[in-house]
C-alpha cells in the first residue's frame, strides 16, 4: 500500500528535485539498452551511469552494439559482468532505437540470438528487413525517414509486432517499446516543456551568458557535484564547455518537466550527434526521438545540439525576453501552470509548432456529487464541495500542441494512444474552439486568426502521477488540465467559473479543480447548465495544518466506473432524491467550512473534527450508511455504521473506490 502524505496547495511552478543524500543515480535493475546511433552516446551514458553506481570506479569496457544485445538477452556474460546481470535477473528491457533502419537491424539480431531455429519474422517486417538489407544509410541523407517501403503504421507495426514477438520469446515482463519513427510529428507532444524553469535554472548555475548562450562546465567531478548526467559531447571531451544559443535550448526543454517528480537526478545531458544539413533531425525532433526515454528516466532531460546545424544562431533580438529579477508571485486561485512558446521552426512557413503546458491537481469532495440530472450538460443533482489537492502530488500535466502539419486531432495519455471521439472531449473542444482569439507572433512568424483555429488540430500528451481510473479522481485533474491548456494555447480569454463550466462538461468533479483550497460546484439551475460553476469557497491558506492521507489500497482501473455508477443510483435509489436535499439542506449553513452550526446532527457535541470536516463527510456519507461519527461518538446510541474513525478523505477515497 502506497501512502501519499499531502497537504492542500494551489499550484506552483514546477521546480528542481533533489537527489536524496546516498540514493542511486539510477537502480542496478533498470538498465537501458541503447542501439544504433544513440550508442555513439549511449556508451558514454552508460559508462557515466556505472560510474555514478560503482561510486567512482570506471567501467572502461566500450560497449558494442553487439554487447548490448546480447546481455539483453541474458545470453553471453560481458567479461566484467556488469551490464548482462542486472537486465537478465530484471527481464527488463528498453529498445531505444533511432532510427527505422537501426530499429530494424537490432530487432532482426534479438530475434535471431532469441530464436534462432525458429526465425518466424512477422511478414511485415520480413518485407522491411528484406528491402532495406543490403542498405545502408547514407551520410547526410534523412534515408530512414524516407524509406517509406511500407506505409508508416504499417512499419511502426511491423515493427512493433517484431518486438512482441521478442518479448515473448525471451519472456521479458517489462519490455518497452520507444518508438522511433519520426515521433515528432506522429507523436508529439510526448515530453513536455519548461522554458522559464529551465532558464531560471541555468541563470542559478550562471550558466547562461549575457548574448543566450549556456555555457556548461564539465568534468566528472563537476557533473557529480551538480547531479548532472553527462552523456556524450564532443565539445564536452575537447573543450570542456559548451556553447549553444537559447533557441536551441528550446528544443531541450520539450523534454524536461513531465517526469520531474521521479526524477534521480537533476539533469541529464545528452548529446546528438546531428548530422550536418539535417535540418529536419532538428525541427522534427531529434531530441524528440532519445529525449522521452532519458525523461523516463530522468526527471530533466537535456539535449545539447552542436551549434549551427538548425536555424542560424540566434541574433540578441530573437532571445526571448528576459524573466523578471523576481519570479512573480503564483496568481491566487489559480490551479495551474501553463508556459506557451513556438517551436524552433516556427519562422518556416506551415512549419511551425506552437505548444502550451498545464498542470493541473485533483480534487477529493467531501461532500459529494453523485447523480446528474443532465448526462449530456454533466449538470449534478446536488452542490459539491471538494479539497484541491497538491498538484505534486496528484495531478495531471496536459501539452497541447497545434501545427498546420496536423492533419487530425489526436490525444495520448500517459504516453498510450486514446480517442478524442468520445462526446466529452468533443464538447471541451468545441467550447473551447468557439472562443478561441487571434494568436500573433510576429518574431516567430505564427499568425493564427481566430477563425483560423476550426481548420486547425491539435495534439495534446497528457501524464497524470498518479493512477488513472482508479478512483482519485484522475479525471478531474485531466479534463480541466485539458480545458485550461487548450484554452491557453487558444488564447480564449474566459474567466474560471465560465472554464470551469466547460471542464465540467468533461467530467463533472472537474469543474471544482479549477481552483485551489476549498472549492464549491454550484449545481445550478439553468437547463443550458450556464449556472452550474465552480467557486472558490477559501483558499489554500485558509486551513494551513489540514494534511490529507490518501491511501492507495489499489491501482487498477475501477470496474464501475463513478460516471455508470451515479447513473445507475439515478436510475434505481429512492434514497439519492434525500441525499440531494440533505446537501441542499446543508447549503443553507452557507458553508463556512469550520462552523457546522445549523446543520449537524447533533449540535453543540461536535468536537473539533466534526466543527471542520468531519461534518461534511458525515453529511455526505450518510446515504453510503454511515452517519457523522463525531456527532455520535458520545451518543447512547452506536452510529449505525461500523467503519472506523478514519480520516474522512480515506473513508472517502475507501467509498470512492468501492462505489456500487
Ligand atoms: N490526464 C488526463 N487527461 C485527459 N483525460 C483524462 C486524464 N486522466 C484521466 N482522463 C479521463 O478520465 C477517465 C477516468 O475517469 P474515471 O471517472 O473513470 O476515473 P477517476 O476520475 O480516476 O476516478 P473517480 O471519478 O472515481 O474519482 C479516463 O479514462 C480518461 O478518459
Ligand atoms: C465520487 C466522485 O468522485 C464522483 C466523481 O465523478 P466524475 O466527476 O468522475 O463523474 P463524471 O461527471 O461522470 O465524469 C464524487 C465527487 O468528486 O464529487
Amino acid at each position: 500500500m502506497a501512502v501519499f502524505k499531502m497537504i492542500r496547495r494551489d499550484v506552483q511552478l514546477l521546480g528542481e528535485t533533489y537527489l536524496p543524500k546516498g540514493q542511486m543515480l539510477i537502480s542496478p535493475k533498470e538498465q537501458l539498452m541503447f542501439t544504433g546511433r544513440g550508442s555513439v552516446f549511449a556508451q558514454s551514458y552508460l559508462e557515466e551511469i556505472y560510474v555514478m553506481l560503482l561510486q567512482g570506479k570506471c567501467f572502461h569496457k566500450p560497449l558494442s552494439m553487439d554487447d548490448m544485445v546480447v546481455s539483453a538477452l541474458g545470453r553471453v556474460h560481458l567479461r566484467d559482468g556488469i551490464l548482462m546481470r542486472p537486465i537478465a535477473e530484471s527481464r527488463r528491457a528498453a529498445i531505444i532505437n533511432s532510427t527505422w533502419f537501426e530499429a530494424m537491424k537490432l530487432l532482426k539480431q534479438m530475434l535471431a540470438y532469441a530464436n534462432p531455429h525458429n526465425f518466424d519474422l512477422p511478414p511485415d517486417f520480413l518485407h522491411l528487413c528484406n528491402t532495406m538489407e543490403n542498405r545502408y544509410e547514407p551520410k547526410g541523407m534523412n534515408i530512414p525517414y524516407h524509406a517509406s517501403l511500407l506505409p508508416l503504421h504499417s512499419r511502426q507495426q511491423a515493427l512493433l509486432d517484431a518486438f512482441n514477438l521478442l518479448t515473448n520469446r525471451m519472456n521479458l515482463q517489462y519490455a518497452s517499446w520507444i518508438s522511433c519513427e519520426l515521433p515528432h510529428r506522429t507523436e508529439w507532444p510526448q515530453v513536455l516543456h519548461g522554458n522559464n524553469f529551465l532558464r531560471q535554472w541555468f541563470r542559478d548555475k550562471q550558466w547562461l551568458n549575457k548574448d543566450g548562450t549556456i555555457k556548461v562546465p564539465t568534468g566528472i567531478e563537476f557533473l557529480r557535484a551538480h547531479r548532472v548526467l553527462c552523456c556524450h559531447s564532443d565539445d564536452f571531451a575537447r573543450k570542456g564547455v559548451c556553447m549553444y544559443t537559447w533557441e536551441q535550448l528550446h528544443l531541450l526543454i520539450h523534454a524536461c518537466t513531465c517526469e520531474l517528480n521521479r526524477s534521480h537526478t537533476d539533469i541529464c545531458v545528452a548529446y546528438m550527434p546531428l548530422r550536418s544539413n539535417a535540418k529536419s533531425d532538428l525541427n522534427e525532433g531529434s531530441v524528440g526521438y532519445n529525449t522521452p526515454c532519458f525523461a523516463s528516466r530522468f526527471g530533466l532531460t537535456l539535449v545539447f545540439l552542436p551549434l549551427g546545424v538548425s536555424a542560424p544562431p540566434s541574433p540578441i533580438s530573437r532571445l526571448p525576453p528576459p524573466p523578471p529579477a523576481t519570479a512573480p508571485a503564483p496568481a491566487p486561485r489559480r490551479c495551474f501552470r501553463s508556459d506557451r512558446f513556438p517551436s524552433m521552426a516556427a519562422a518556416e512557413e506551415g512549419q511551425w509548432v506552437l505548444m502550451a503546458t498545464g498542470r493541473s491537481p485533483t480534487n477529493i469532495a467531501v461532500i459529494k456529487y453523485w447523480g446528474k440530472r443532465d448526462e449530456a450538460l454533466i449538470l449534478p443533482v446536488n452542490d459539491s464541495i471538494s479539497v484541491t489537492l497538491d498538484p505534486d502530488h496528484l495531478s495531471a500535466t496536459t501539452t497541447v500542441a497545434v501545427s498546420p502539419s496536423f492533419p487530425s486531432d489526436r490525444m495520448w495519455l500517459n504516453g498510450k494512444e486514446i480517442s478524442l471521439s468520445g462526446g466529452r472531449f468533443q464538447s471541451c473542444l468545441r467550447e473551447i474552439r468557439k472562443r478561441a482569439q487571434d494568436v500573433e507572433d510576429e518574431k516567430k512568424g505564427i499568425r493564427i486568426k481566430k477563425e483560423d483555429w476550426g481548420k486547425l488540430h491539435v495534439h495534446i500528451a497528457s501524464y497524470n502521477n498518479f493512477p488513472t481510473a482508479a478512483g482519485l479522481a484522475s479525471s478531474a485533474a485531466g479534463l480541466v488540465c485539458f480545458v485550461f491548456t487548450l484554452g491557453n494555447l487558444m488564447n480564449v480569454k474566459e474567466d474560471h467559473g465560465e472554464l470551469s463550466s466547460i471542464a465540467r462538461q468533461g467530467s463533472g468533479s472537474a469543474c471544482r479543480s479549477i481552483y485551489g483550497g476549498f472549492v464549491k460546484w454550484c449545481m445550478g439551475k439553468n437547463n443550458d447548465g450556464s449556472d452550474s460553476i465552480a467557486v472558490q469557497l477559501a483558499d489554500e491558506a485558509h486551513w494551513n495544518d489540514l494534511v490529507i492521507i490518501i491511501a492507495v489500497v489499489s491501482s487498477k482501473q475501477k470496474e464501475t466506473s463513478s460516471t455508470s455508477g451515479m447513473r445507475d443510483s439515478v436510475e434505481t435509489s429512492p434514497l439519492l432524491q434525500y441525499r440531494a436535499q440533505w446537501a441542499a439542506e446543508a447549503e443553507t449553513c452557507n458553508y463556512p467550512i469550520y462552523k457546522c452550526e445549523g446543520v449537524c446532527y447533533k449540535r453543540g457535541k461536535c468536537n473539533a473534527c466534526c466543527k471542520q470536516l468531519g461534518f461534511l463527510g458525515g453529511k455526505c456519507n450518510l446515504l453510503r450508511g454511515m452517519l457523522c461519527l463525531c456527532c455520535h461518538e458520545d451518543d447512547d446510541q452506536p452510529p449505525p455504521s461500523s467503519s472506523t474513525h478514519l480520516p474522512v478523505a480515506a473513508i472517502d477515497h475507501d467509498h470512492a473506490a468501492n462505489m456500487p
